[in-house]
């Protein structure tokens, strides 16, 4: 055998590998500049789909034929686009802002280092290539207050979180400042429990954490009733008090890379309830700014519409007939004024723009009040996507045969048994239970309530330990309801087999061969979620493999799919619903809590599905009813709703 370099050796060759790529990436992005320049005489957009979706199709190929993942490659190169994208925007911006051109900037923000304010900051100035000069402050007031008396050349405040929504503060601020919004920043928020390296989970009994990072990761709290939570003013605050704190067993929420300035280590991380939270924090500055219009923008006015009827509609149809698209509206009370909201809207246009123009002179017209707040450039790139077919390499690709109809095959629908319901015999089923859980308890709640409502079958959520997947059998079979599990990869096929009754296969896993290969050999029905990006044609090659294989019990489910939004959440397809009702003899259900964090729309939603032919739903029951998840009545209501 040869004999293997010494270690030091081989990272001393990472380490050059790795020095020689961030040289690459900084020739990269001067390149990227260039190309801005030349956008600037051209006036073309910043963006250009066509073109990423070109470099990355090539890019996928030539990593495949180097043994790299298509997913991987078009990670890696997607955040390397959206760098780009970003630094263009800043440099073009600050060559239409000249007076922003400076070598450091006074950056007034919320606590000290650290903080994710901090972590914005530092992105914020990073991105206009100016220096920080941290000003950290205790309050919102103060941060104000800092840049109206000059201390500070701009001004970072937090406005909304994915998890926790709008800060009302921040707003209520806005109203009675004249300082403009000349940029927004948007940061993942990833929450852990940091502490100094050595300690133990079972060791920690207090952790600190500002009060909204505290309820962010109140399922990780509930799990460790041990860890007593302190409330401090913010992250930063929390990160010193752990930092020089002499007690032992203290840990604060907070980022793994704030942290490291304390030196303090992640002991758990992904401690946030929802895994995609992200914060946007808006930039003031004393002037407003003008955004060159190659660069995507947002303007934010407030407008005060008056007491009548139809008031805030009538100023919505204002953009609506000039083609604005709004992407966020919000209400506050004006002070002294308890009969009047004031509604701050951004819009996705340019205020230099006609159309924004002509909305805005027109809203003056219909309202009470106006007045713009500021236009800056957006900080969101929504990734190119490939499609499912070219991301997968073409010897492994499913037959494609466009048109697939598997009715030809079987004219009769199937039937698929689950538990006491027959699935595509007429009858409309519904599936229900937690998408995670702690205590048996809650757990039971749905059980009983999908027993007395009439549903057939109980699902667990994922990643369940060993107890919890016992629980969930034993409280499948006490209330006689058939237990869905959750399956990732094909080894589990077999031991799963012994205790489910159905597996539910995860959206991202339509593609996954093996599994459905695995599936396929065993006997139990599966519920196949359709994936984000696929195309009815693939959601059917997928039950068509798994069918190949022997295993006829297929369910395909529809669980929304990617629209052009750039939200996270995906949209419900109820033509595609119909669509493989025809095309196929398979029972189908709907998700329809899968689409939209608004649970108003989960009845609606059934009720739609079942007019177009679904077979029944899959709906997240919970008794808290927390994170757009039916709590027992609103199931028990719609229950009722279905079967009267
Ligand atoms: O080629 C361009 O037009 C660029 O702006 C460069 C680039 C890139 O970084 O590759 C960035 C943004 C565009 O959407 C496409 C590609």
């Amino acid at each position: 055998m040869a004999k293997q370099p010494p270690l030091s050796e081989t990272r001393q060759a990472i380490t050059d590998l790795d020095q020689s790529l961030l040289d690459m990436l900084a020739r990269r992005r001067s390149l990227t500049l260039n190309v801005a320049l030349s956008k600037e005489q051209t006036l073309k957009p910043i963006r250009d789909v066509e073109r990423e979706q070109q470099l990355l199709t090539r890019l996928v190929n030539l990593g495949r034929e180097q043994g790299l993942d298509a997913h991987y490659v078009t990670s890696v190169f997607q955040t390397i686009i959206e760098d780009s994208v970003l630094n263009q925007q800043a440099f073009l911006a600050q060559r239409a802002n000249p007076e922003t051109d400076k070598p450091a900037y006074n950056v007034a923000f919320l606590g000290g280092k650290g903080a994710y304010s901090y972590l914005a900051a530092t992105r914020f100035c990073n991105r206009q290539g100016a220096d920080f000069r941290q000003l950290g402050c205790a309050s919102f007031d103060e941060i104000i207050l800092a840049v109206e008396s000059g201390q500070a050349d701009f001004g970072l405040l937090p406005i909304e979180n994915t998890s926790s929504g709008s800060i009302n503060e921040v707003y209520d601020l806005l109203q009675h400042t004249n300082l403009a919004i000349s940029g927004e920043i948007r940061i993942a928020v990833k929450h852990c429990l940091m502490v100094k390296s050595g300690q133990a989970l079972e060791q920690v009994r207090k952790v600190y954490g500002h009060p909204q990072a505290i309820s962010q990761c109140s399922r990780f709290l509930k799990s460790q009733p041990q860890i007593e939570p302190v409330y401090v003013a913010s992250t930063a605050d929390a990160m010193d008090a752990v930092a020089n704190s002499t007690e032992a067993g203290v840990a604060a929420i907070g980022s793994e890379e704030g942290g490291a300035s304390y030196e303090l280590v992640a002991l758990e991380k992904g401690l946030a309830n929802q895994q995609q939270n992200h914060s946007r924090f808006i930039v003031v500055s004393p002037k407003s700014v003008e955004v060159p219009t190659q660069v995507p923008a947002k303007t934010t006015f407030i407008m005060a519409t008056g007491q009548r009827p139809g008031a805030l509609v009538d100023a919505l149809l204002v953009l609506k007939s000039h083609g604005i698209n709004m992407c966020k509206l919000e209400s506050r009370p004006i002070h002294g004024n308890l009969n009047e909201e004031m509604f701050y809207v951004d819009v996705e246009a340019n205020l230099a723009s006609r159309k924004l123009k002509d909305a805005l002179s027109e809203l003056t017209r219909i309202t009470r009040f106006v007045k713009v707040l500021g236009c800056y450039p957006q900080d969101n790139v929504a990734p190119t996507q490939l499609s499912a077919a070219q991301l997968t390499p073409a010897q492994q690709a499913l037959p494609s045969k466009s048109g697939l109809s598997l009715r030809s095959h079987k004219p009769e629908t199937s039937v698929v048994e689950l538990g006491q319901q027959r699935l595509g015999d007429g009858q409309f089923a519904t599936l229900a239970g937690p998408q995670s859980w702690q205590q048996a308890a809650e757990l039971t709640l749905v059980a009983k309530a999908l027993s007395e409502y009439g549903g057939c079958a109980l699902k667990g959520g994922s990643d369940l330990t060993n107890e919890q997947s016992e629980t969930l059998l034993r409280t499948a079979e006490t209330m006689q309801l058939a237990q869905l599990s959750a399956i990732q990869l094909p080894q589990q096929v077999q031991s799963l087999s012994l205790s489910c009754d159905a597996f539910l296969l995860e959206s991202n896993q339509m593609q996954q061969h093996a599994l459905l290969n695995a599936i396929g050999r065993s006997h139990k029905p599966v519920i196949l979620r359709r994936g984000p990006t696929a195309s009815v044609d693939e959601w059917l090659e997928a039950a068509q493999l798994i069918m190949s294989q022997g295993n006829q019990q297929v369910i395909l489910c529809e669980c929304g799919v990617r629209t052009l939004e750039t939200g996270q959440r995906s949209a419900i397809d109820l033509a595609a619903v119909a669509e493989v009702k025809a095309r196929s003899h398979l029972p189908v259900l709907v998700e329809p809590g899968s689409g939209s964090d608004d649970k108003a729309l989960i009845q609606p939603l059934t009720l739609a599905a079942k007019a177009a032919g679904a077979d029944g739903v899959l709906i997240d029951v919970h008794p808290s009813g927390e994170f757009g998840q039916l709590d027992i009545a609103e199931f028990g209501e719609l229950q009722q709703a279905l079967h009267g």
